[in-house]
Formats: structure tokens, C-alpha cells, sequence
């Protein structure tokens, strides 16, 4: 995955209107993303001069820098620092409930969803708030949610090496919803173990039970 120049706003004290943010991507520039919103709103039979919609090109823009920063950020750089005081802790870790905002490359539609996180340490336990840094890392992306489940599963067992991982991404998504098939209510589940969670049904059994997936809970 190339990584983009770092997103963001030059110095965030500054008002919108005074600060020229840095460049999303070095090679589309901030005026020609404003253009494109133009050319929607234009398409769709508006009139991009009218006063209301003036500044939305700009707002829009703004919009895609928080919804698509995980672009330039390395996953892997949240789960470097371990904790040596509880490296003996073998048991099993679960974070459940993740709230998480992605868009499906679809239709670059909303998918608003959970992850839920287990891994089965060896030797390396990480702070908990980076299992769900990861999470956005690869929410804020276009996406599919059987890849982000898998990205999620293979960041975990690649950096941190634990005997299994087992992640499950519950998932609500708009294309669904609010166009083409139009159906509320509708929930994606997807999963991927690895390690001790694909081969051993106990532990396996053990982070489904902890997770508890489903409307019922
Ligand atoms: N498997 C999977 N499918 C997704 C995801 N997000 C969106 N989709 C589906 O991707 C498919 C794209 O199908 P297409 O036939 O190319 O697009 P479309 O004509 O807009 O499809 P409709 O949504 O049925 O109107 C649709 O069935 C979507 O529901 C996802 O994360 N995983
Ligand atoms: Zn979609």
C-alpha cells in the first residue's frame, strides 16, 4: 500500500477559511478535489454558485481528509510497543465493540459497523487502544469488509505473533440501505481466525463466547 503524504490541517487553530491545508496527495491538488465536488453537484442539477453550496466543495474535501486518512498510516507502527510487565500473560485478550466508519469502494458509500478483537499473546501484549487505532487504519480506507476483517486478523498475527487471532466485523451498509436494494436492517458478519482460533475449536468457541455476537446481547 503506497503511503501518501501525511494528511491534515497546517496548524488546526487556524479558521477554516485562513489555513491552506497541505495536500491530501502530492499529485491532486486541494483545487482539483473542490473541482470534482463542483462537477457532482453541477451533474446532479445544481448550481455550485449559489450561496449555500459554495463552500461545500471545500467542506466535502475536508470531509475525505477524516474519512480517508488511514491512507497514511502504517497499522503496523500501533502494535510496535509491547508491554514487558505482563509478557507472561498467555491467556486470552478480547476487545469487543469496536465502533468503526469505513466506506464500501463500491459505491463509496458508509459501512458503520464493529470489530471485535482476540488474540492469544506470546510474549507480546500491546496496549489495548492500538487494537482499535488498527481498526480505523483500515476503516478509513475504501473498502470491503471481508478484506478489512482479513487486513485487521493479518496485521495483529504479523506484528505481534501470538499463537492465534480471531477478529469479527459486524457491519451495517448504506448501498443497501439507502439505494439500491433498500434494505434496513440488514447486518454483515464476517470473520477471520488464525492461528490457535482456526485450528482449535475450544479457543475458537472461547472468543465467540466473550464476543457474543448478534441483536440478541
Ligand atoms: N461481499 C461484499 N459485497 C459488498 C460489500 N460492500 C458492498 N458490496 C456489494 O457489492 C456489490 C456490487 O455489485 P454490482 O452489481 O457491481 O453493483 P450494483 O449494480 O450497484 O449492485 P446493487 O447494490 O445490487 O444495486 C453489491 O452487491 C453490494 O451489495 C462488501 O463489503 N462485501
Ligand atoms: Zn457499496
Amino acid at each position: 500500500m503506497p503511503t501518501p503524504p501525511c494528511p491534515g490541517r497546517a496548524d488546526e487553530s487556524l479558521p477554516m477559511s485562513t489555513a491552506e491545508p497541505p495536500p491530501f496527495r502530492a499529485d491532486v491538488s486541494q483545487q482539483q478535489a473542490e473541482d470534482a465536488v463542483r462537477t457532482l453537484l453541477r451533474w446532479a442539477g445544481e448550481d455550485p454558485a449559489r450561496e449555500g453550496l459554495l463552500d461545500t466543495p471545500k467542506r466535502v474535501v475536508e470531509a475525505y481528509r477524516d474519512w480517508f486518512s488511514g491512507y497514511a498510516l502504517d497499522p503496523d507502527d500501533y502494535l510496535a510497543r509491547t508491554f514487558e510487565e505482563v509478557a507472561g500473560y498467555d491467556e486470552l485478550i478480547v476487545l469487543r465493540d469496536i465502533e468503526f466508519e469505513s466506506h464500501c469502494e463500491h459505491h463509496m458509500a458508509p459501512i458503520v459497523g464493529k470489530a471485535h478483537i482476540g488474540y492469544l499473546p506470546d510474549g507480546k501484549v500491546v496496549g489495548i487502544s492500538k487494537l482499535a487505532r488498527v481498526v480505523d487504519a483500515y476503516a478509513r480506507r475504501f473498502q470491503v469488509q471481508e478484506k478489512m476483517t482479513a487486513q485487521i486478523a493479518d496485521c495483529i498475527q504479523r506484528v505481534l505473533n501470538p499463537r492465534g487471532v480471531g477478529v469479527v466485523i459486524e457491519g451495517a451498509h448504506e448501498c443497501m440501505t439507502t439505494r439500491g436494494v433498500h434494505k434496513r436492517g440488514v447486518g454483515m458478519i464476517t470473520s477471520k481466525m488464525l492461528g490457535s482460533f482456526r485450528e482449535d475449536a475450544r479457543t475458537r468457541a472461547e472468543f465467540l463466547q466473550f464476543i457474543d455476537v448478534g441483536p440478541g446481547r
